[in-house]
């Protein structure tokens, strides 16, 4: 699909948040590592969250599912013994999946997106799996991965954590099932550190004990515990609504975005204090985001680490902002759907804004009177870089056009929609698909 997007003055209307991405794997998972029928309201339909569905299917989990809610009868610790699992483009999905599949004798995840997925790295979890007795064959640490399994075992475990914390949450969501107790010891630095907060969080509420460090370094955690079944309610999302925040940030507008809980564990909820510092006039009450949007925003200094799926948005808002804003801390961007520094740049760049990088920062020389447009964009396969250039496009001079826009549909298939009903002149145009 090609999303054709048009200089938008104004955006006006009240949305739905989307349900969250990242709680929904959350739940999905520790529904299926449970024994008995959990229940998931209002999980996400996207992608990635498809992708959990599917895989935790074939590990032996029986899902219904109707409008609002899915109910989950999960296979505890012993998962099906399937020969091959699908995630799709999900990151998050196939690594907490790898550590799941170390119960089973022999588990190949496949490679379906060798230009995404297929070229991230997946080392530091593969040596904690080690440590545990697990076998995995590899190709130079990425896609494909076979898992050979059966019986992992506890003890003292280390990971590193200056890649991705996904590697981190994996073990956490598999050491409470193990024979052993295990003591997990965060080697390096920590990236992305406030979403170990959303996997502690769903692990609690399942009725798992896990003894944390403050600094989230350091775990001690019971071996034979059980996740419980329960009833679990996904929140709005923050990361795909940073998008829509920013969209009617930069532009004339008046725009609500409901389902956005004020006490939320996603750190991507800075976004509203991002927007606030550059000046965007935003008020945030009972779950509501109400943003009027402004053409005149100031740069500002962010540590991106705390907003990680938030950065390329904000960064997008940074565009059209009175001078030099920058994104500091943002290492790890590189390693996700493509790489989120130099890629996203280019694509920038194409757009007409001025901007820089460095190993881990993006610098945004912003352009008040805004940006040419009227160039094609590639998506590089990557979600975020779409909902981000959308932001770009609406206030170009000549709008622009972003090819492989349905690469979206990993988080969020229903961006374009909601952009439509705020306003947004958007031309969407169905293509073959490759
Ligand atoms: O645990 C998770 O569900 C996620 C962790 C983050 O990844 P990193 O830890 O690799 O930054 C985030 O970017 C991703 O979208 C989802
Ligand atoms: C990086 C992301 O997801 P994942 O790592 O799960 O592929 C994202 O949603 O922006």
């Amino acid at each position: 699909m090609k999303a054709i997007v048009k200089p938008t003055q104004r955006l006006e209307g009240t949305i739905n948040a989307l349900s969250s991405k990242n709680y929904t794997t959350r739940y999905l998972l520790i529904g299926a590592l449970a024994d008995g029928t959990s229940t998931v309201r209002y999980p996400a339909h996207s992608e990635d969250s498809d992708a959990m569905r599917r895989c935790i299917r074939d590990l032996g989990a029986v899902l219904e599912e109707d409008e609002e809610q899915m109910t989950i009868r999960g296979f505890g610790r012993h998962p099906r013994d399937v020969k091959e699992l699908d995630v799709g483009n999900a990151g998050a999905v196939l690594r907490f999946l790898m550590s799941v599949a170390s119960f089973c004798p022999e588990v190949t995840f496949i490679n379906r997106y060798p230009d995404s997925l297929g070229k991230r790295p997946h080392d530091d979890l593969i040596d904690s799996l080690r440590q545990m007795g697990v076998e995995v064959e590899h190709r130079d640490g990425k896609l494909p991965i076979t898992i050979r399994g059966g019986k992992p075992r506890g003890g003292k475990i280390t990971v590193s954590g200056n890649v991705s914390s996904q590697f981190l949450s994996s073990l956490l969501f598999v050491a409470p099932l193990l024979e052993e107790d295990s003591e997990i010891t965060v080697l390096h630095d920590l990236k992305s550190k406030v979403i170990v907060g959303q996997t502690l969080e769903v692990i609690a509420q399942a009725g798992i004990t896990i003894e944390a460090s403050e600094d989230l370094m350091h775990y001690r955690i019971p071996g034979r515990q059980q996740y419980k079944p329960q009833n679990y309610v996904v929140q709005g999302d923050y990361p795909g609504s940073a998008a829509i925040l920013a969209a009617a940030g930069v532009t004339n507008s008046d725009v609500r975005v409901l389902r956005l809980a004020e006490q939320s564990r996603q750190g991507e909820r800075a976004v509203v204090d991002v927007l606030r510092a550059m000046g965007v006039d935003l008020t945030h009450d009972n779950d509501v985001v109400h943003v009027k949007g402004t053409q005149s925003l100031k740069a500002g200094e962010f540590d991106g680490d705390h907003f990680t799926d938030g950065v390329l948005a904000m960064v997008a808002a940074a565009v059209f902002a009175e001078g030099t804003s920058r994104f500091y801390n943002v290492e790890n961007l590189r390693y996700k759907e493509c790489d989120r520094i130099t890629d996203f740049l280019a694509e920038l760049r194409k757009a007409g804004a001025e901007v820089e990088e460095r190993q881990s920062e993006i610098i945004v020389h912003g352009r008040p009177q805004g940006v040419p447009g009227g160039v094609e964009i590639n998506a590089h396969y990557d979600h975020r870089v779409i909902m981000a250039l959308t932001i770009v496009g609406l206030r170009s001079d000549k709008g622009l056009i972003i090819n492989d826009a349905h690469h979206v549909a990993k988080s969020y298939p229903q961006y374009f929609d909601h952009l439509l009903s705020l306003g947004a002149q958007i031309e969407l145009l169905q293509e073959e698909e490759h």
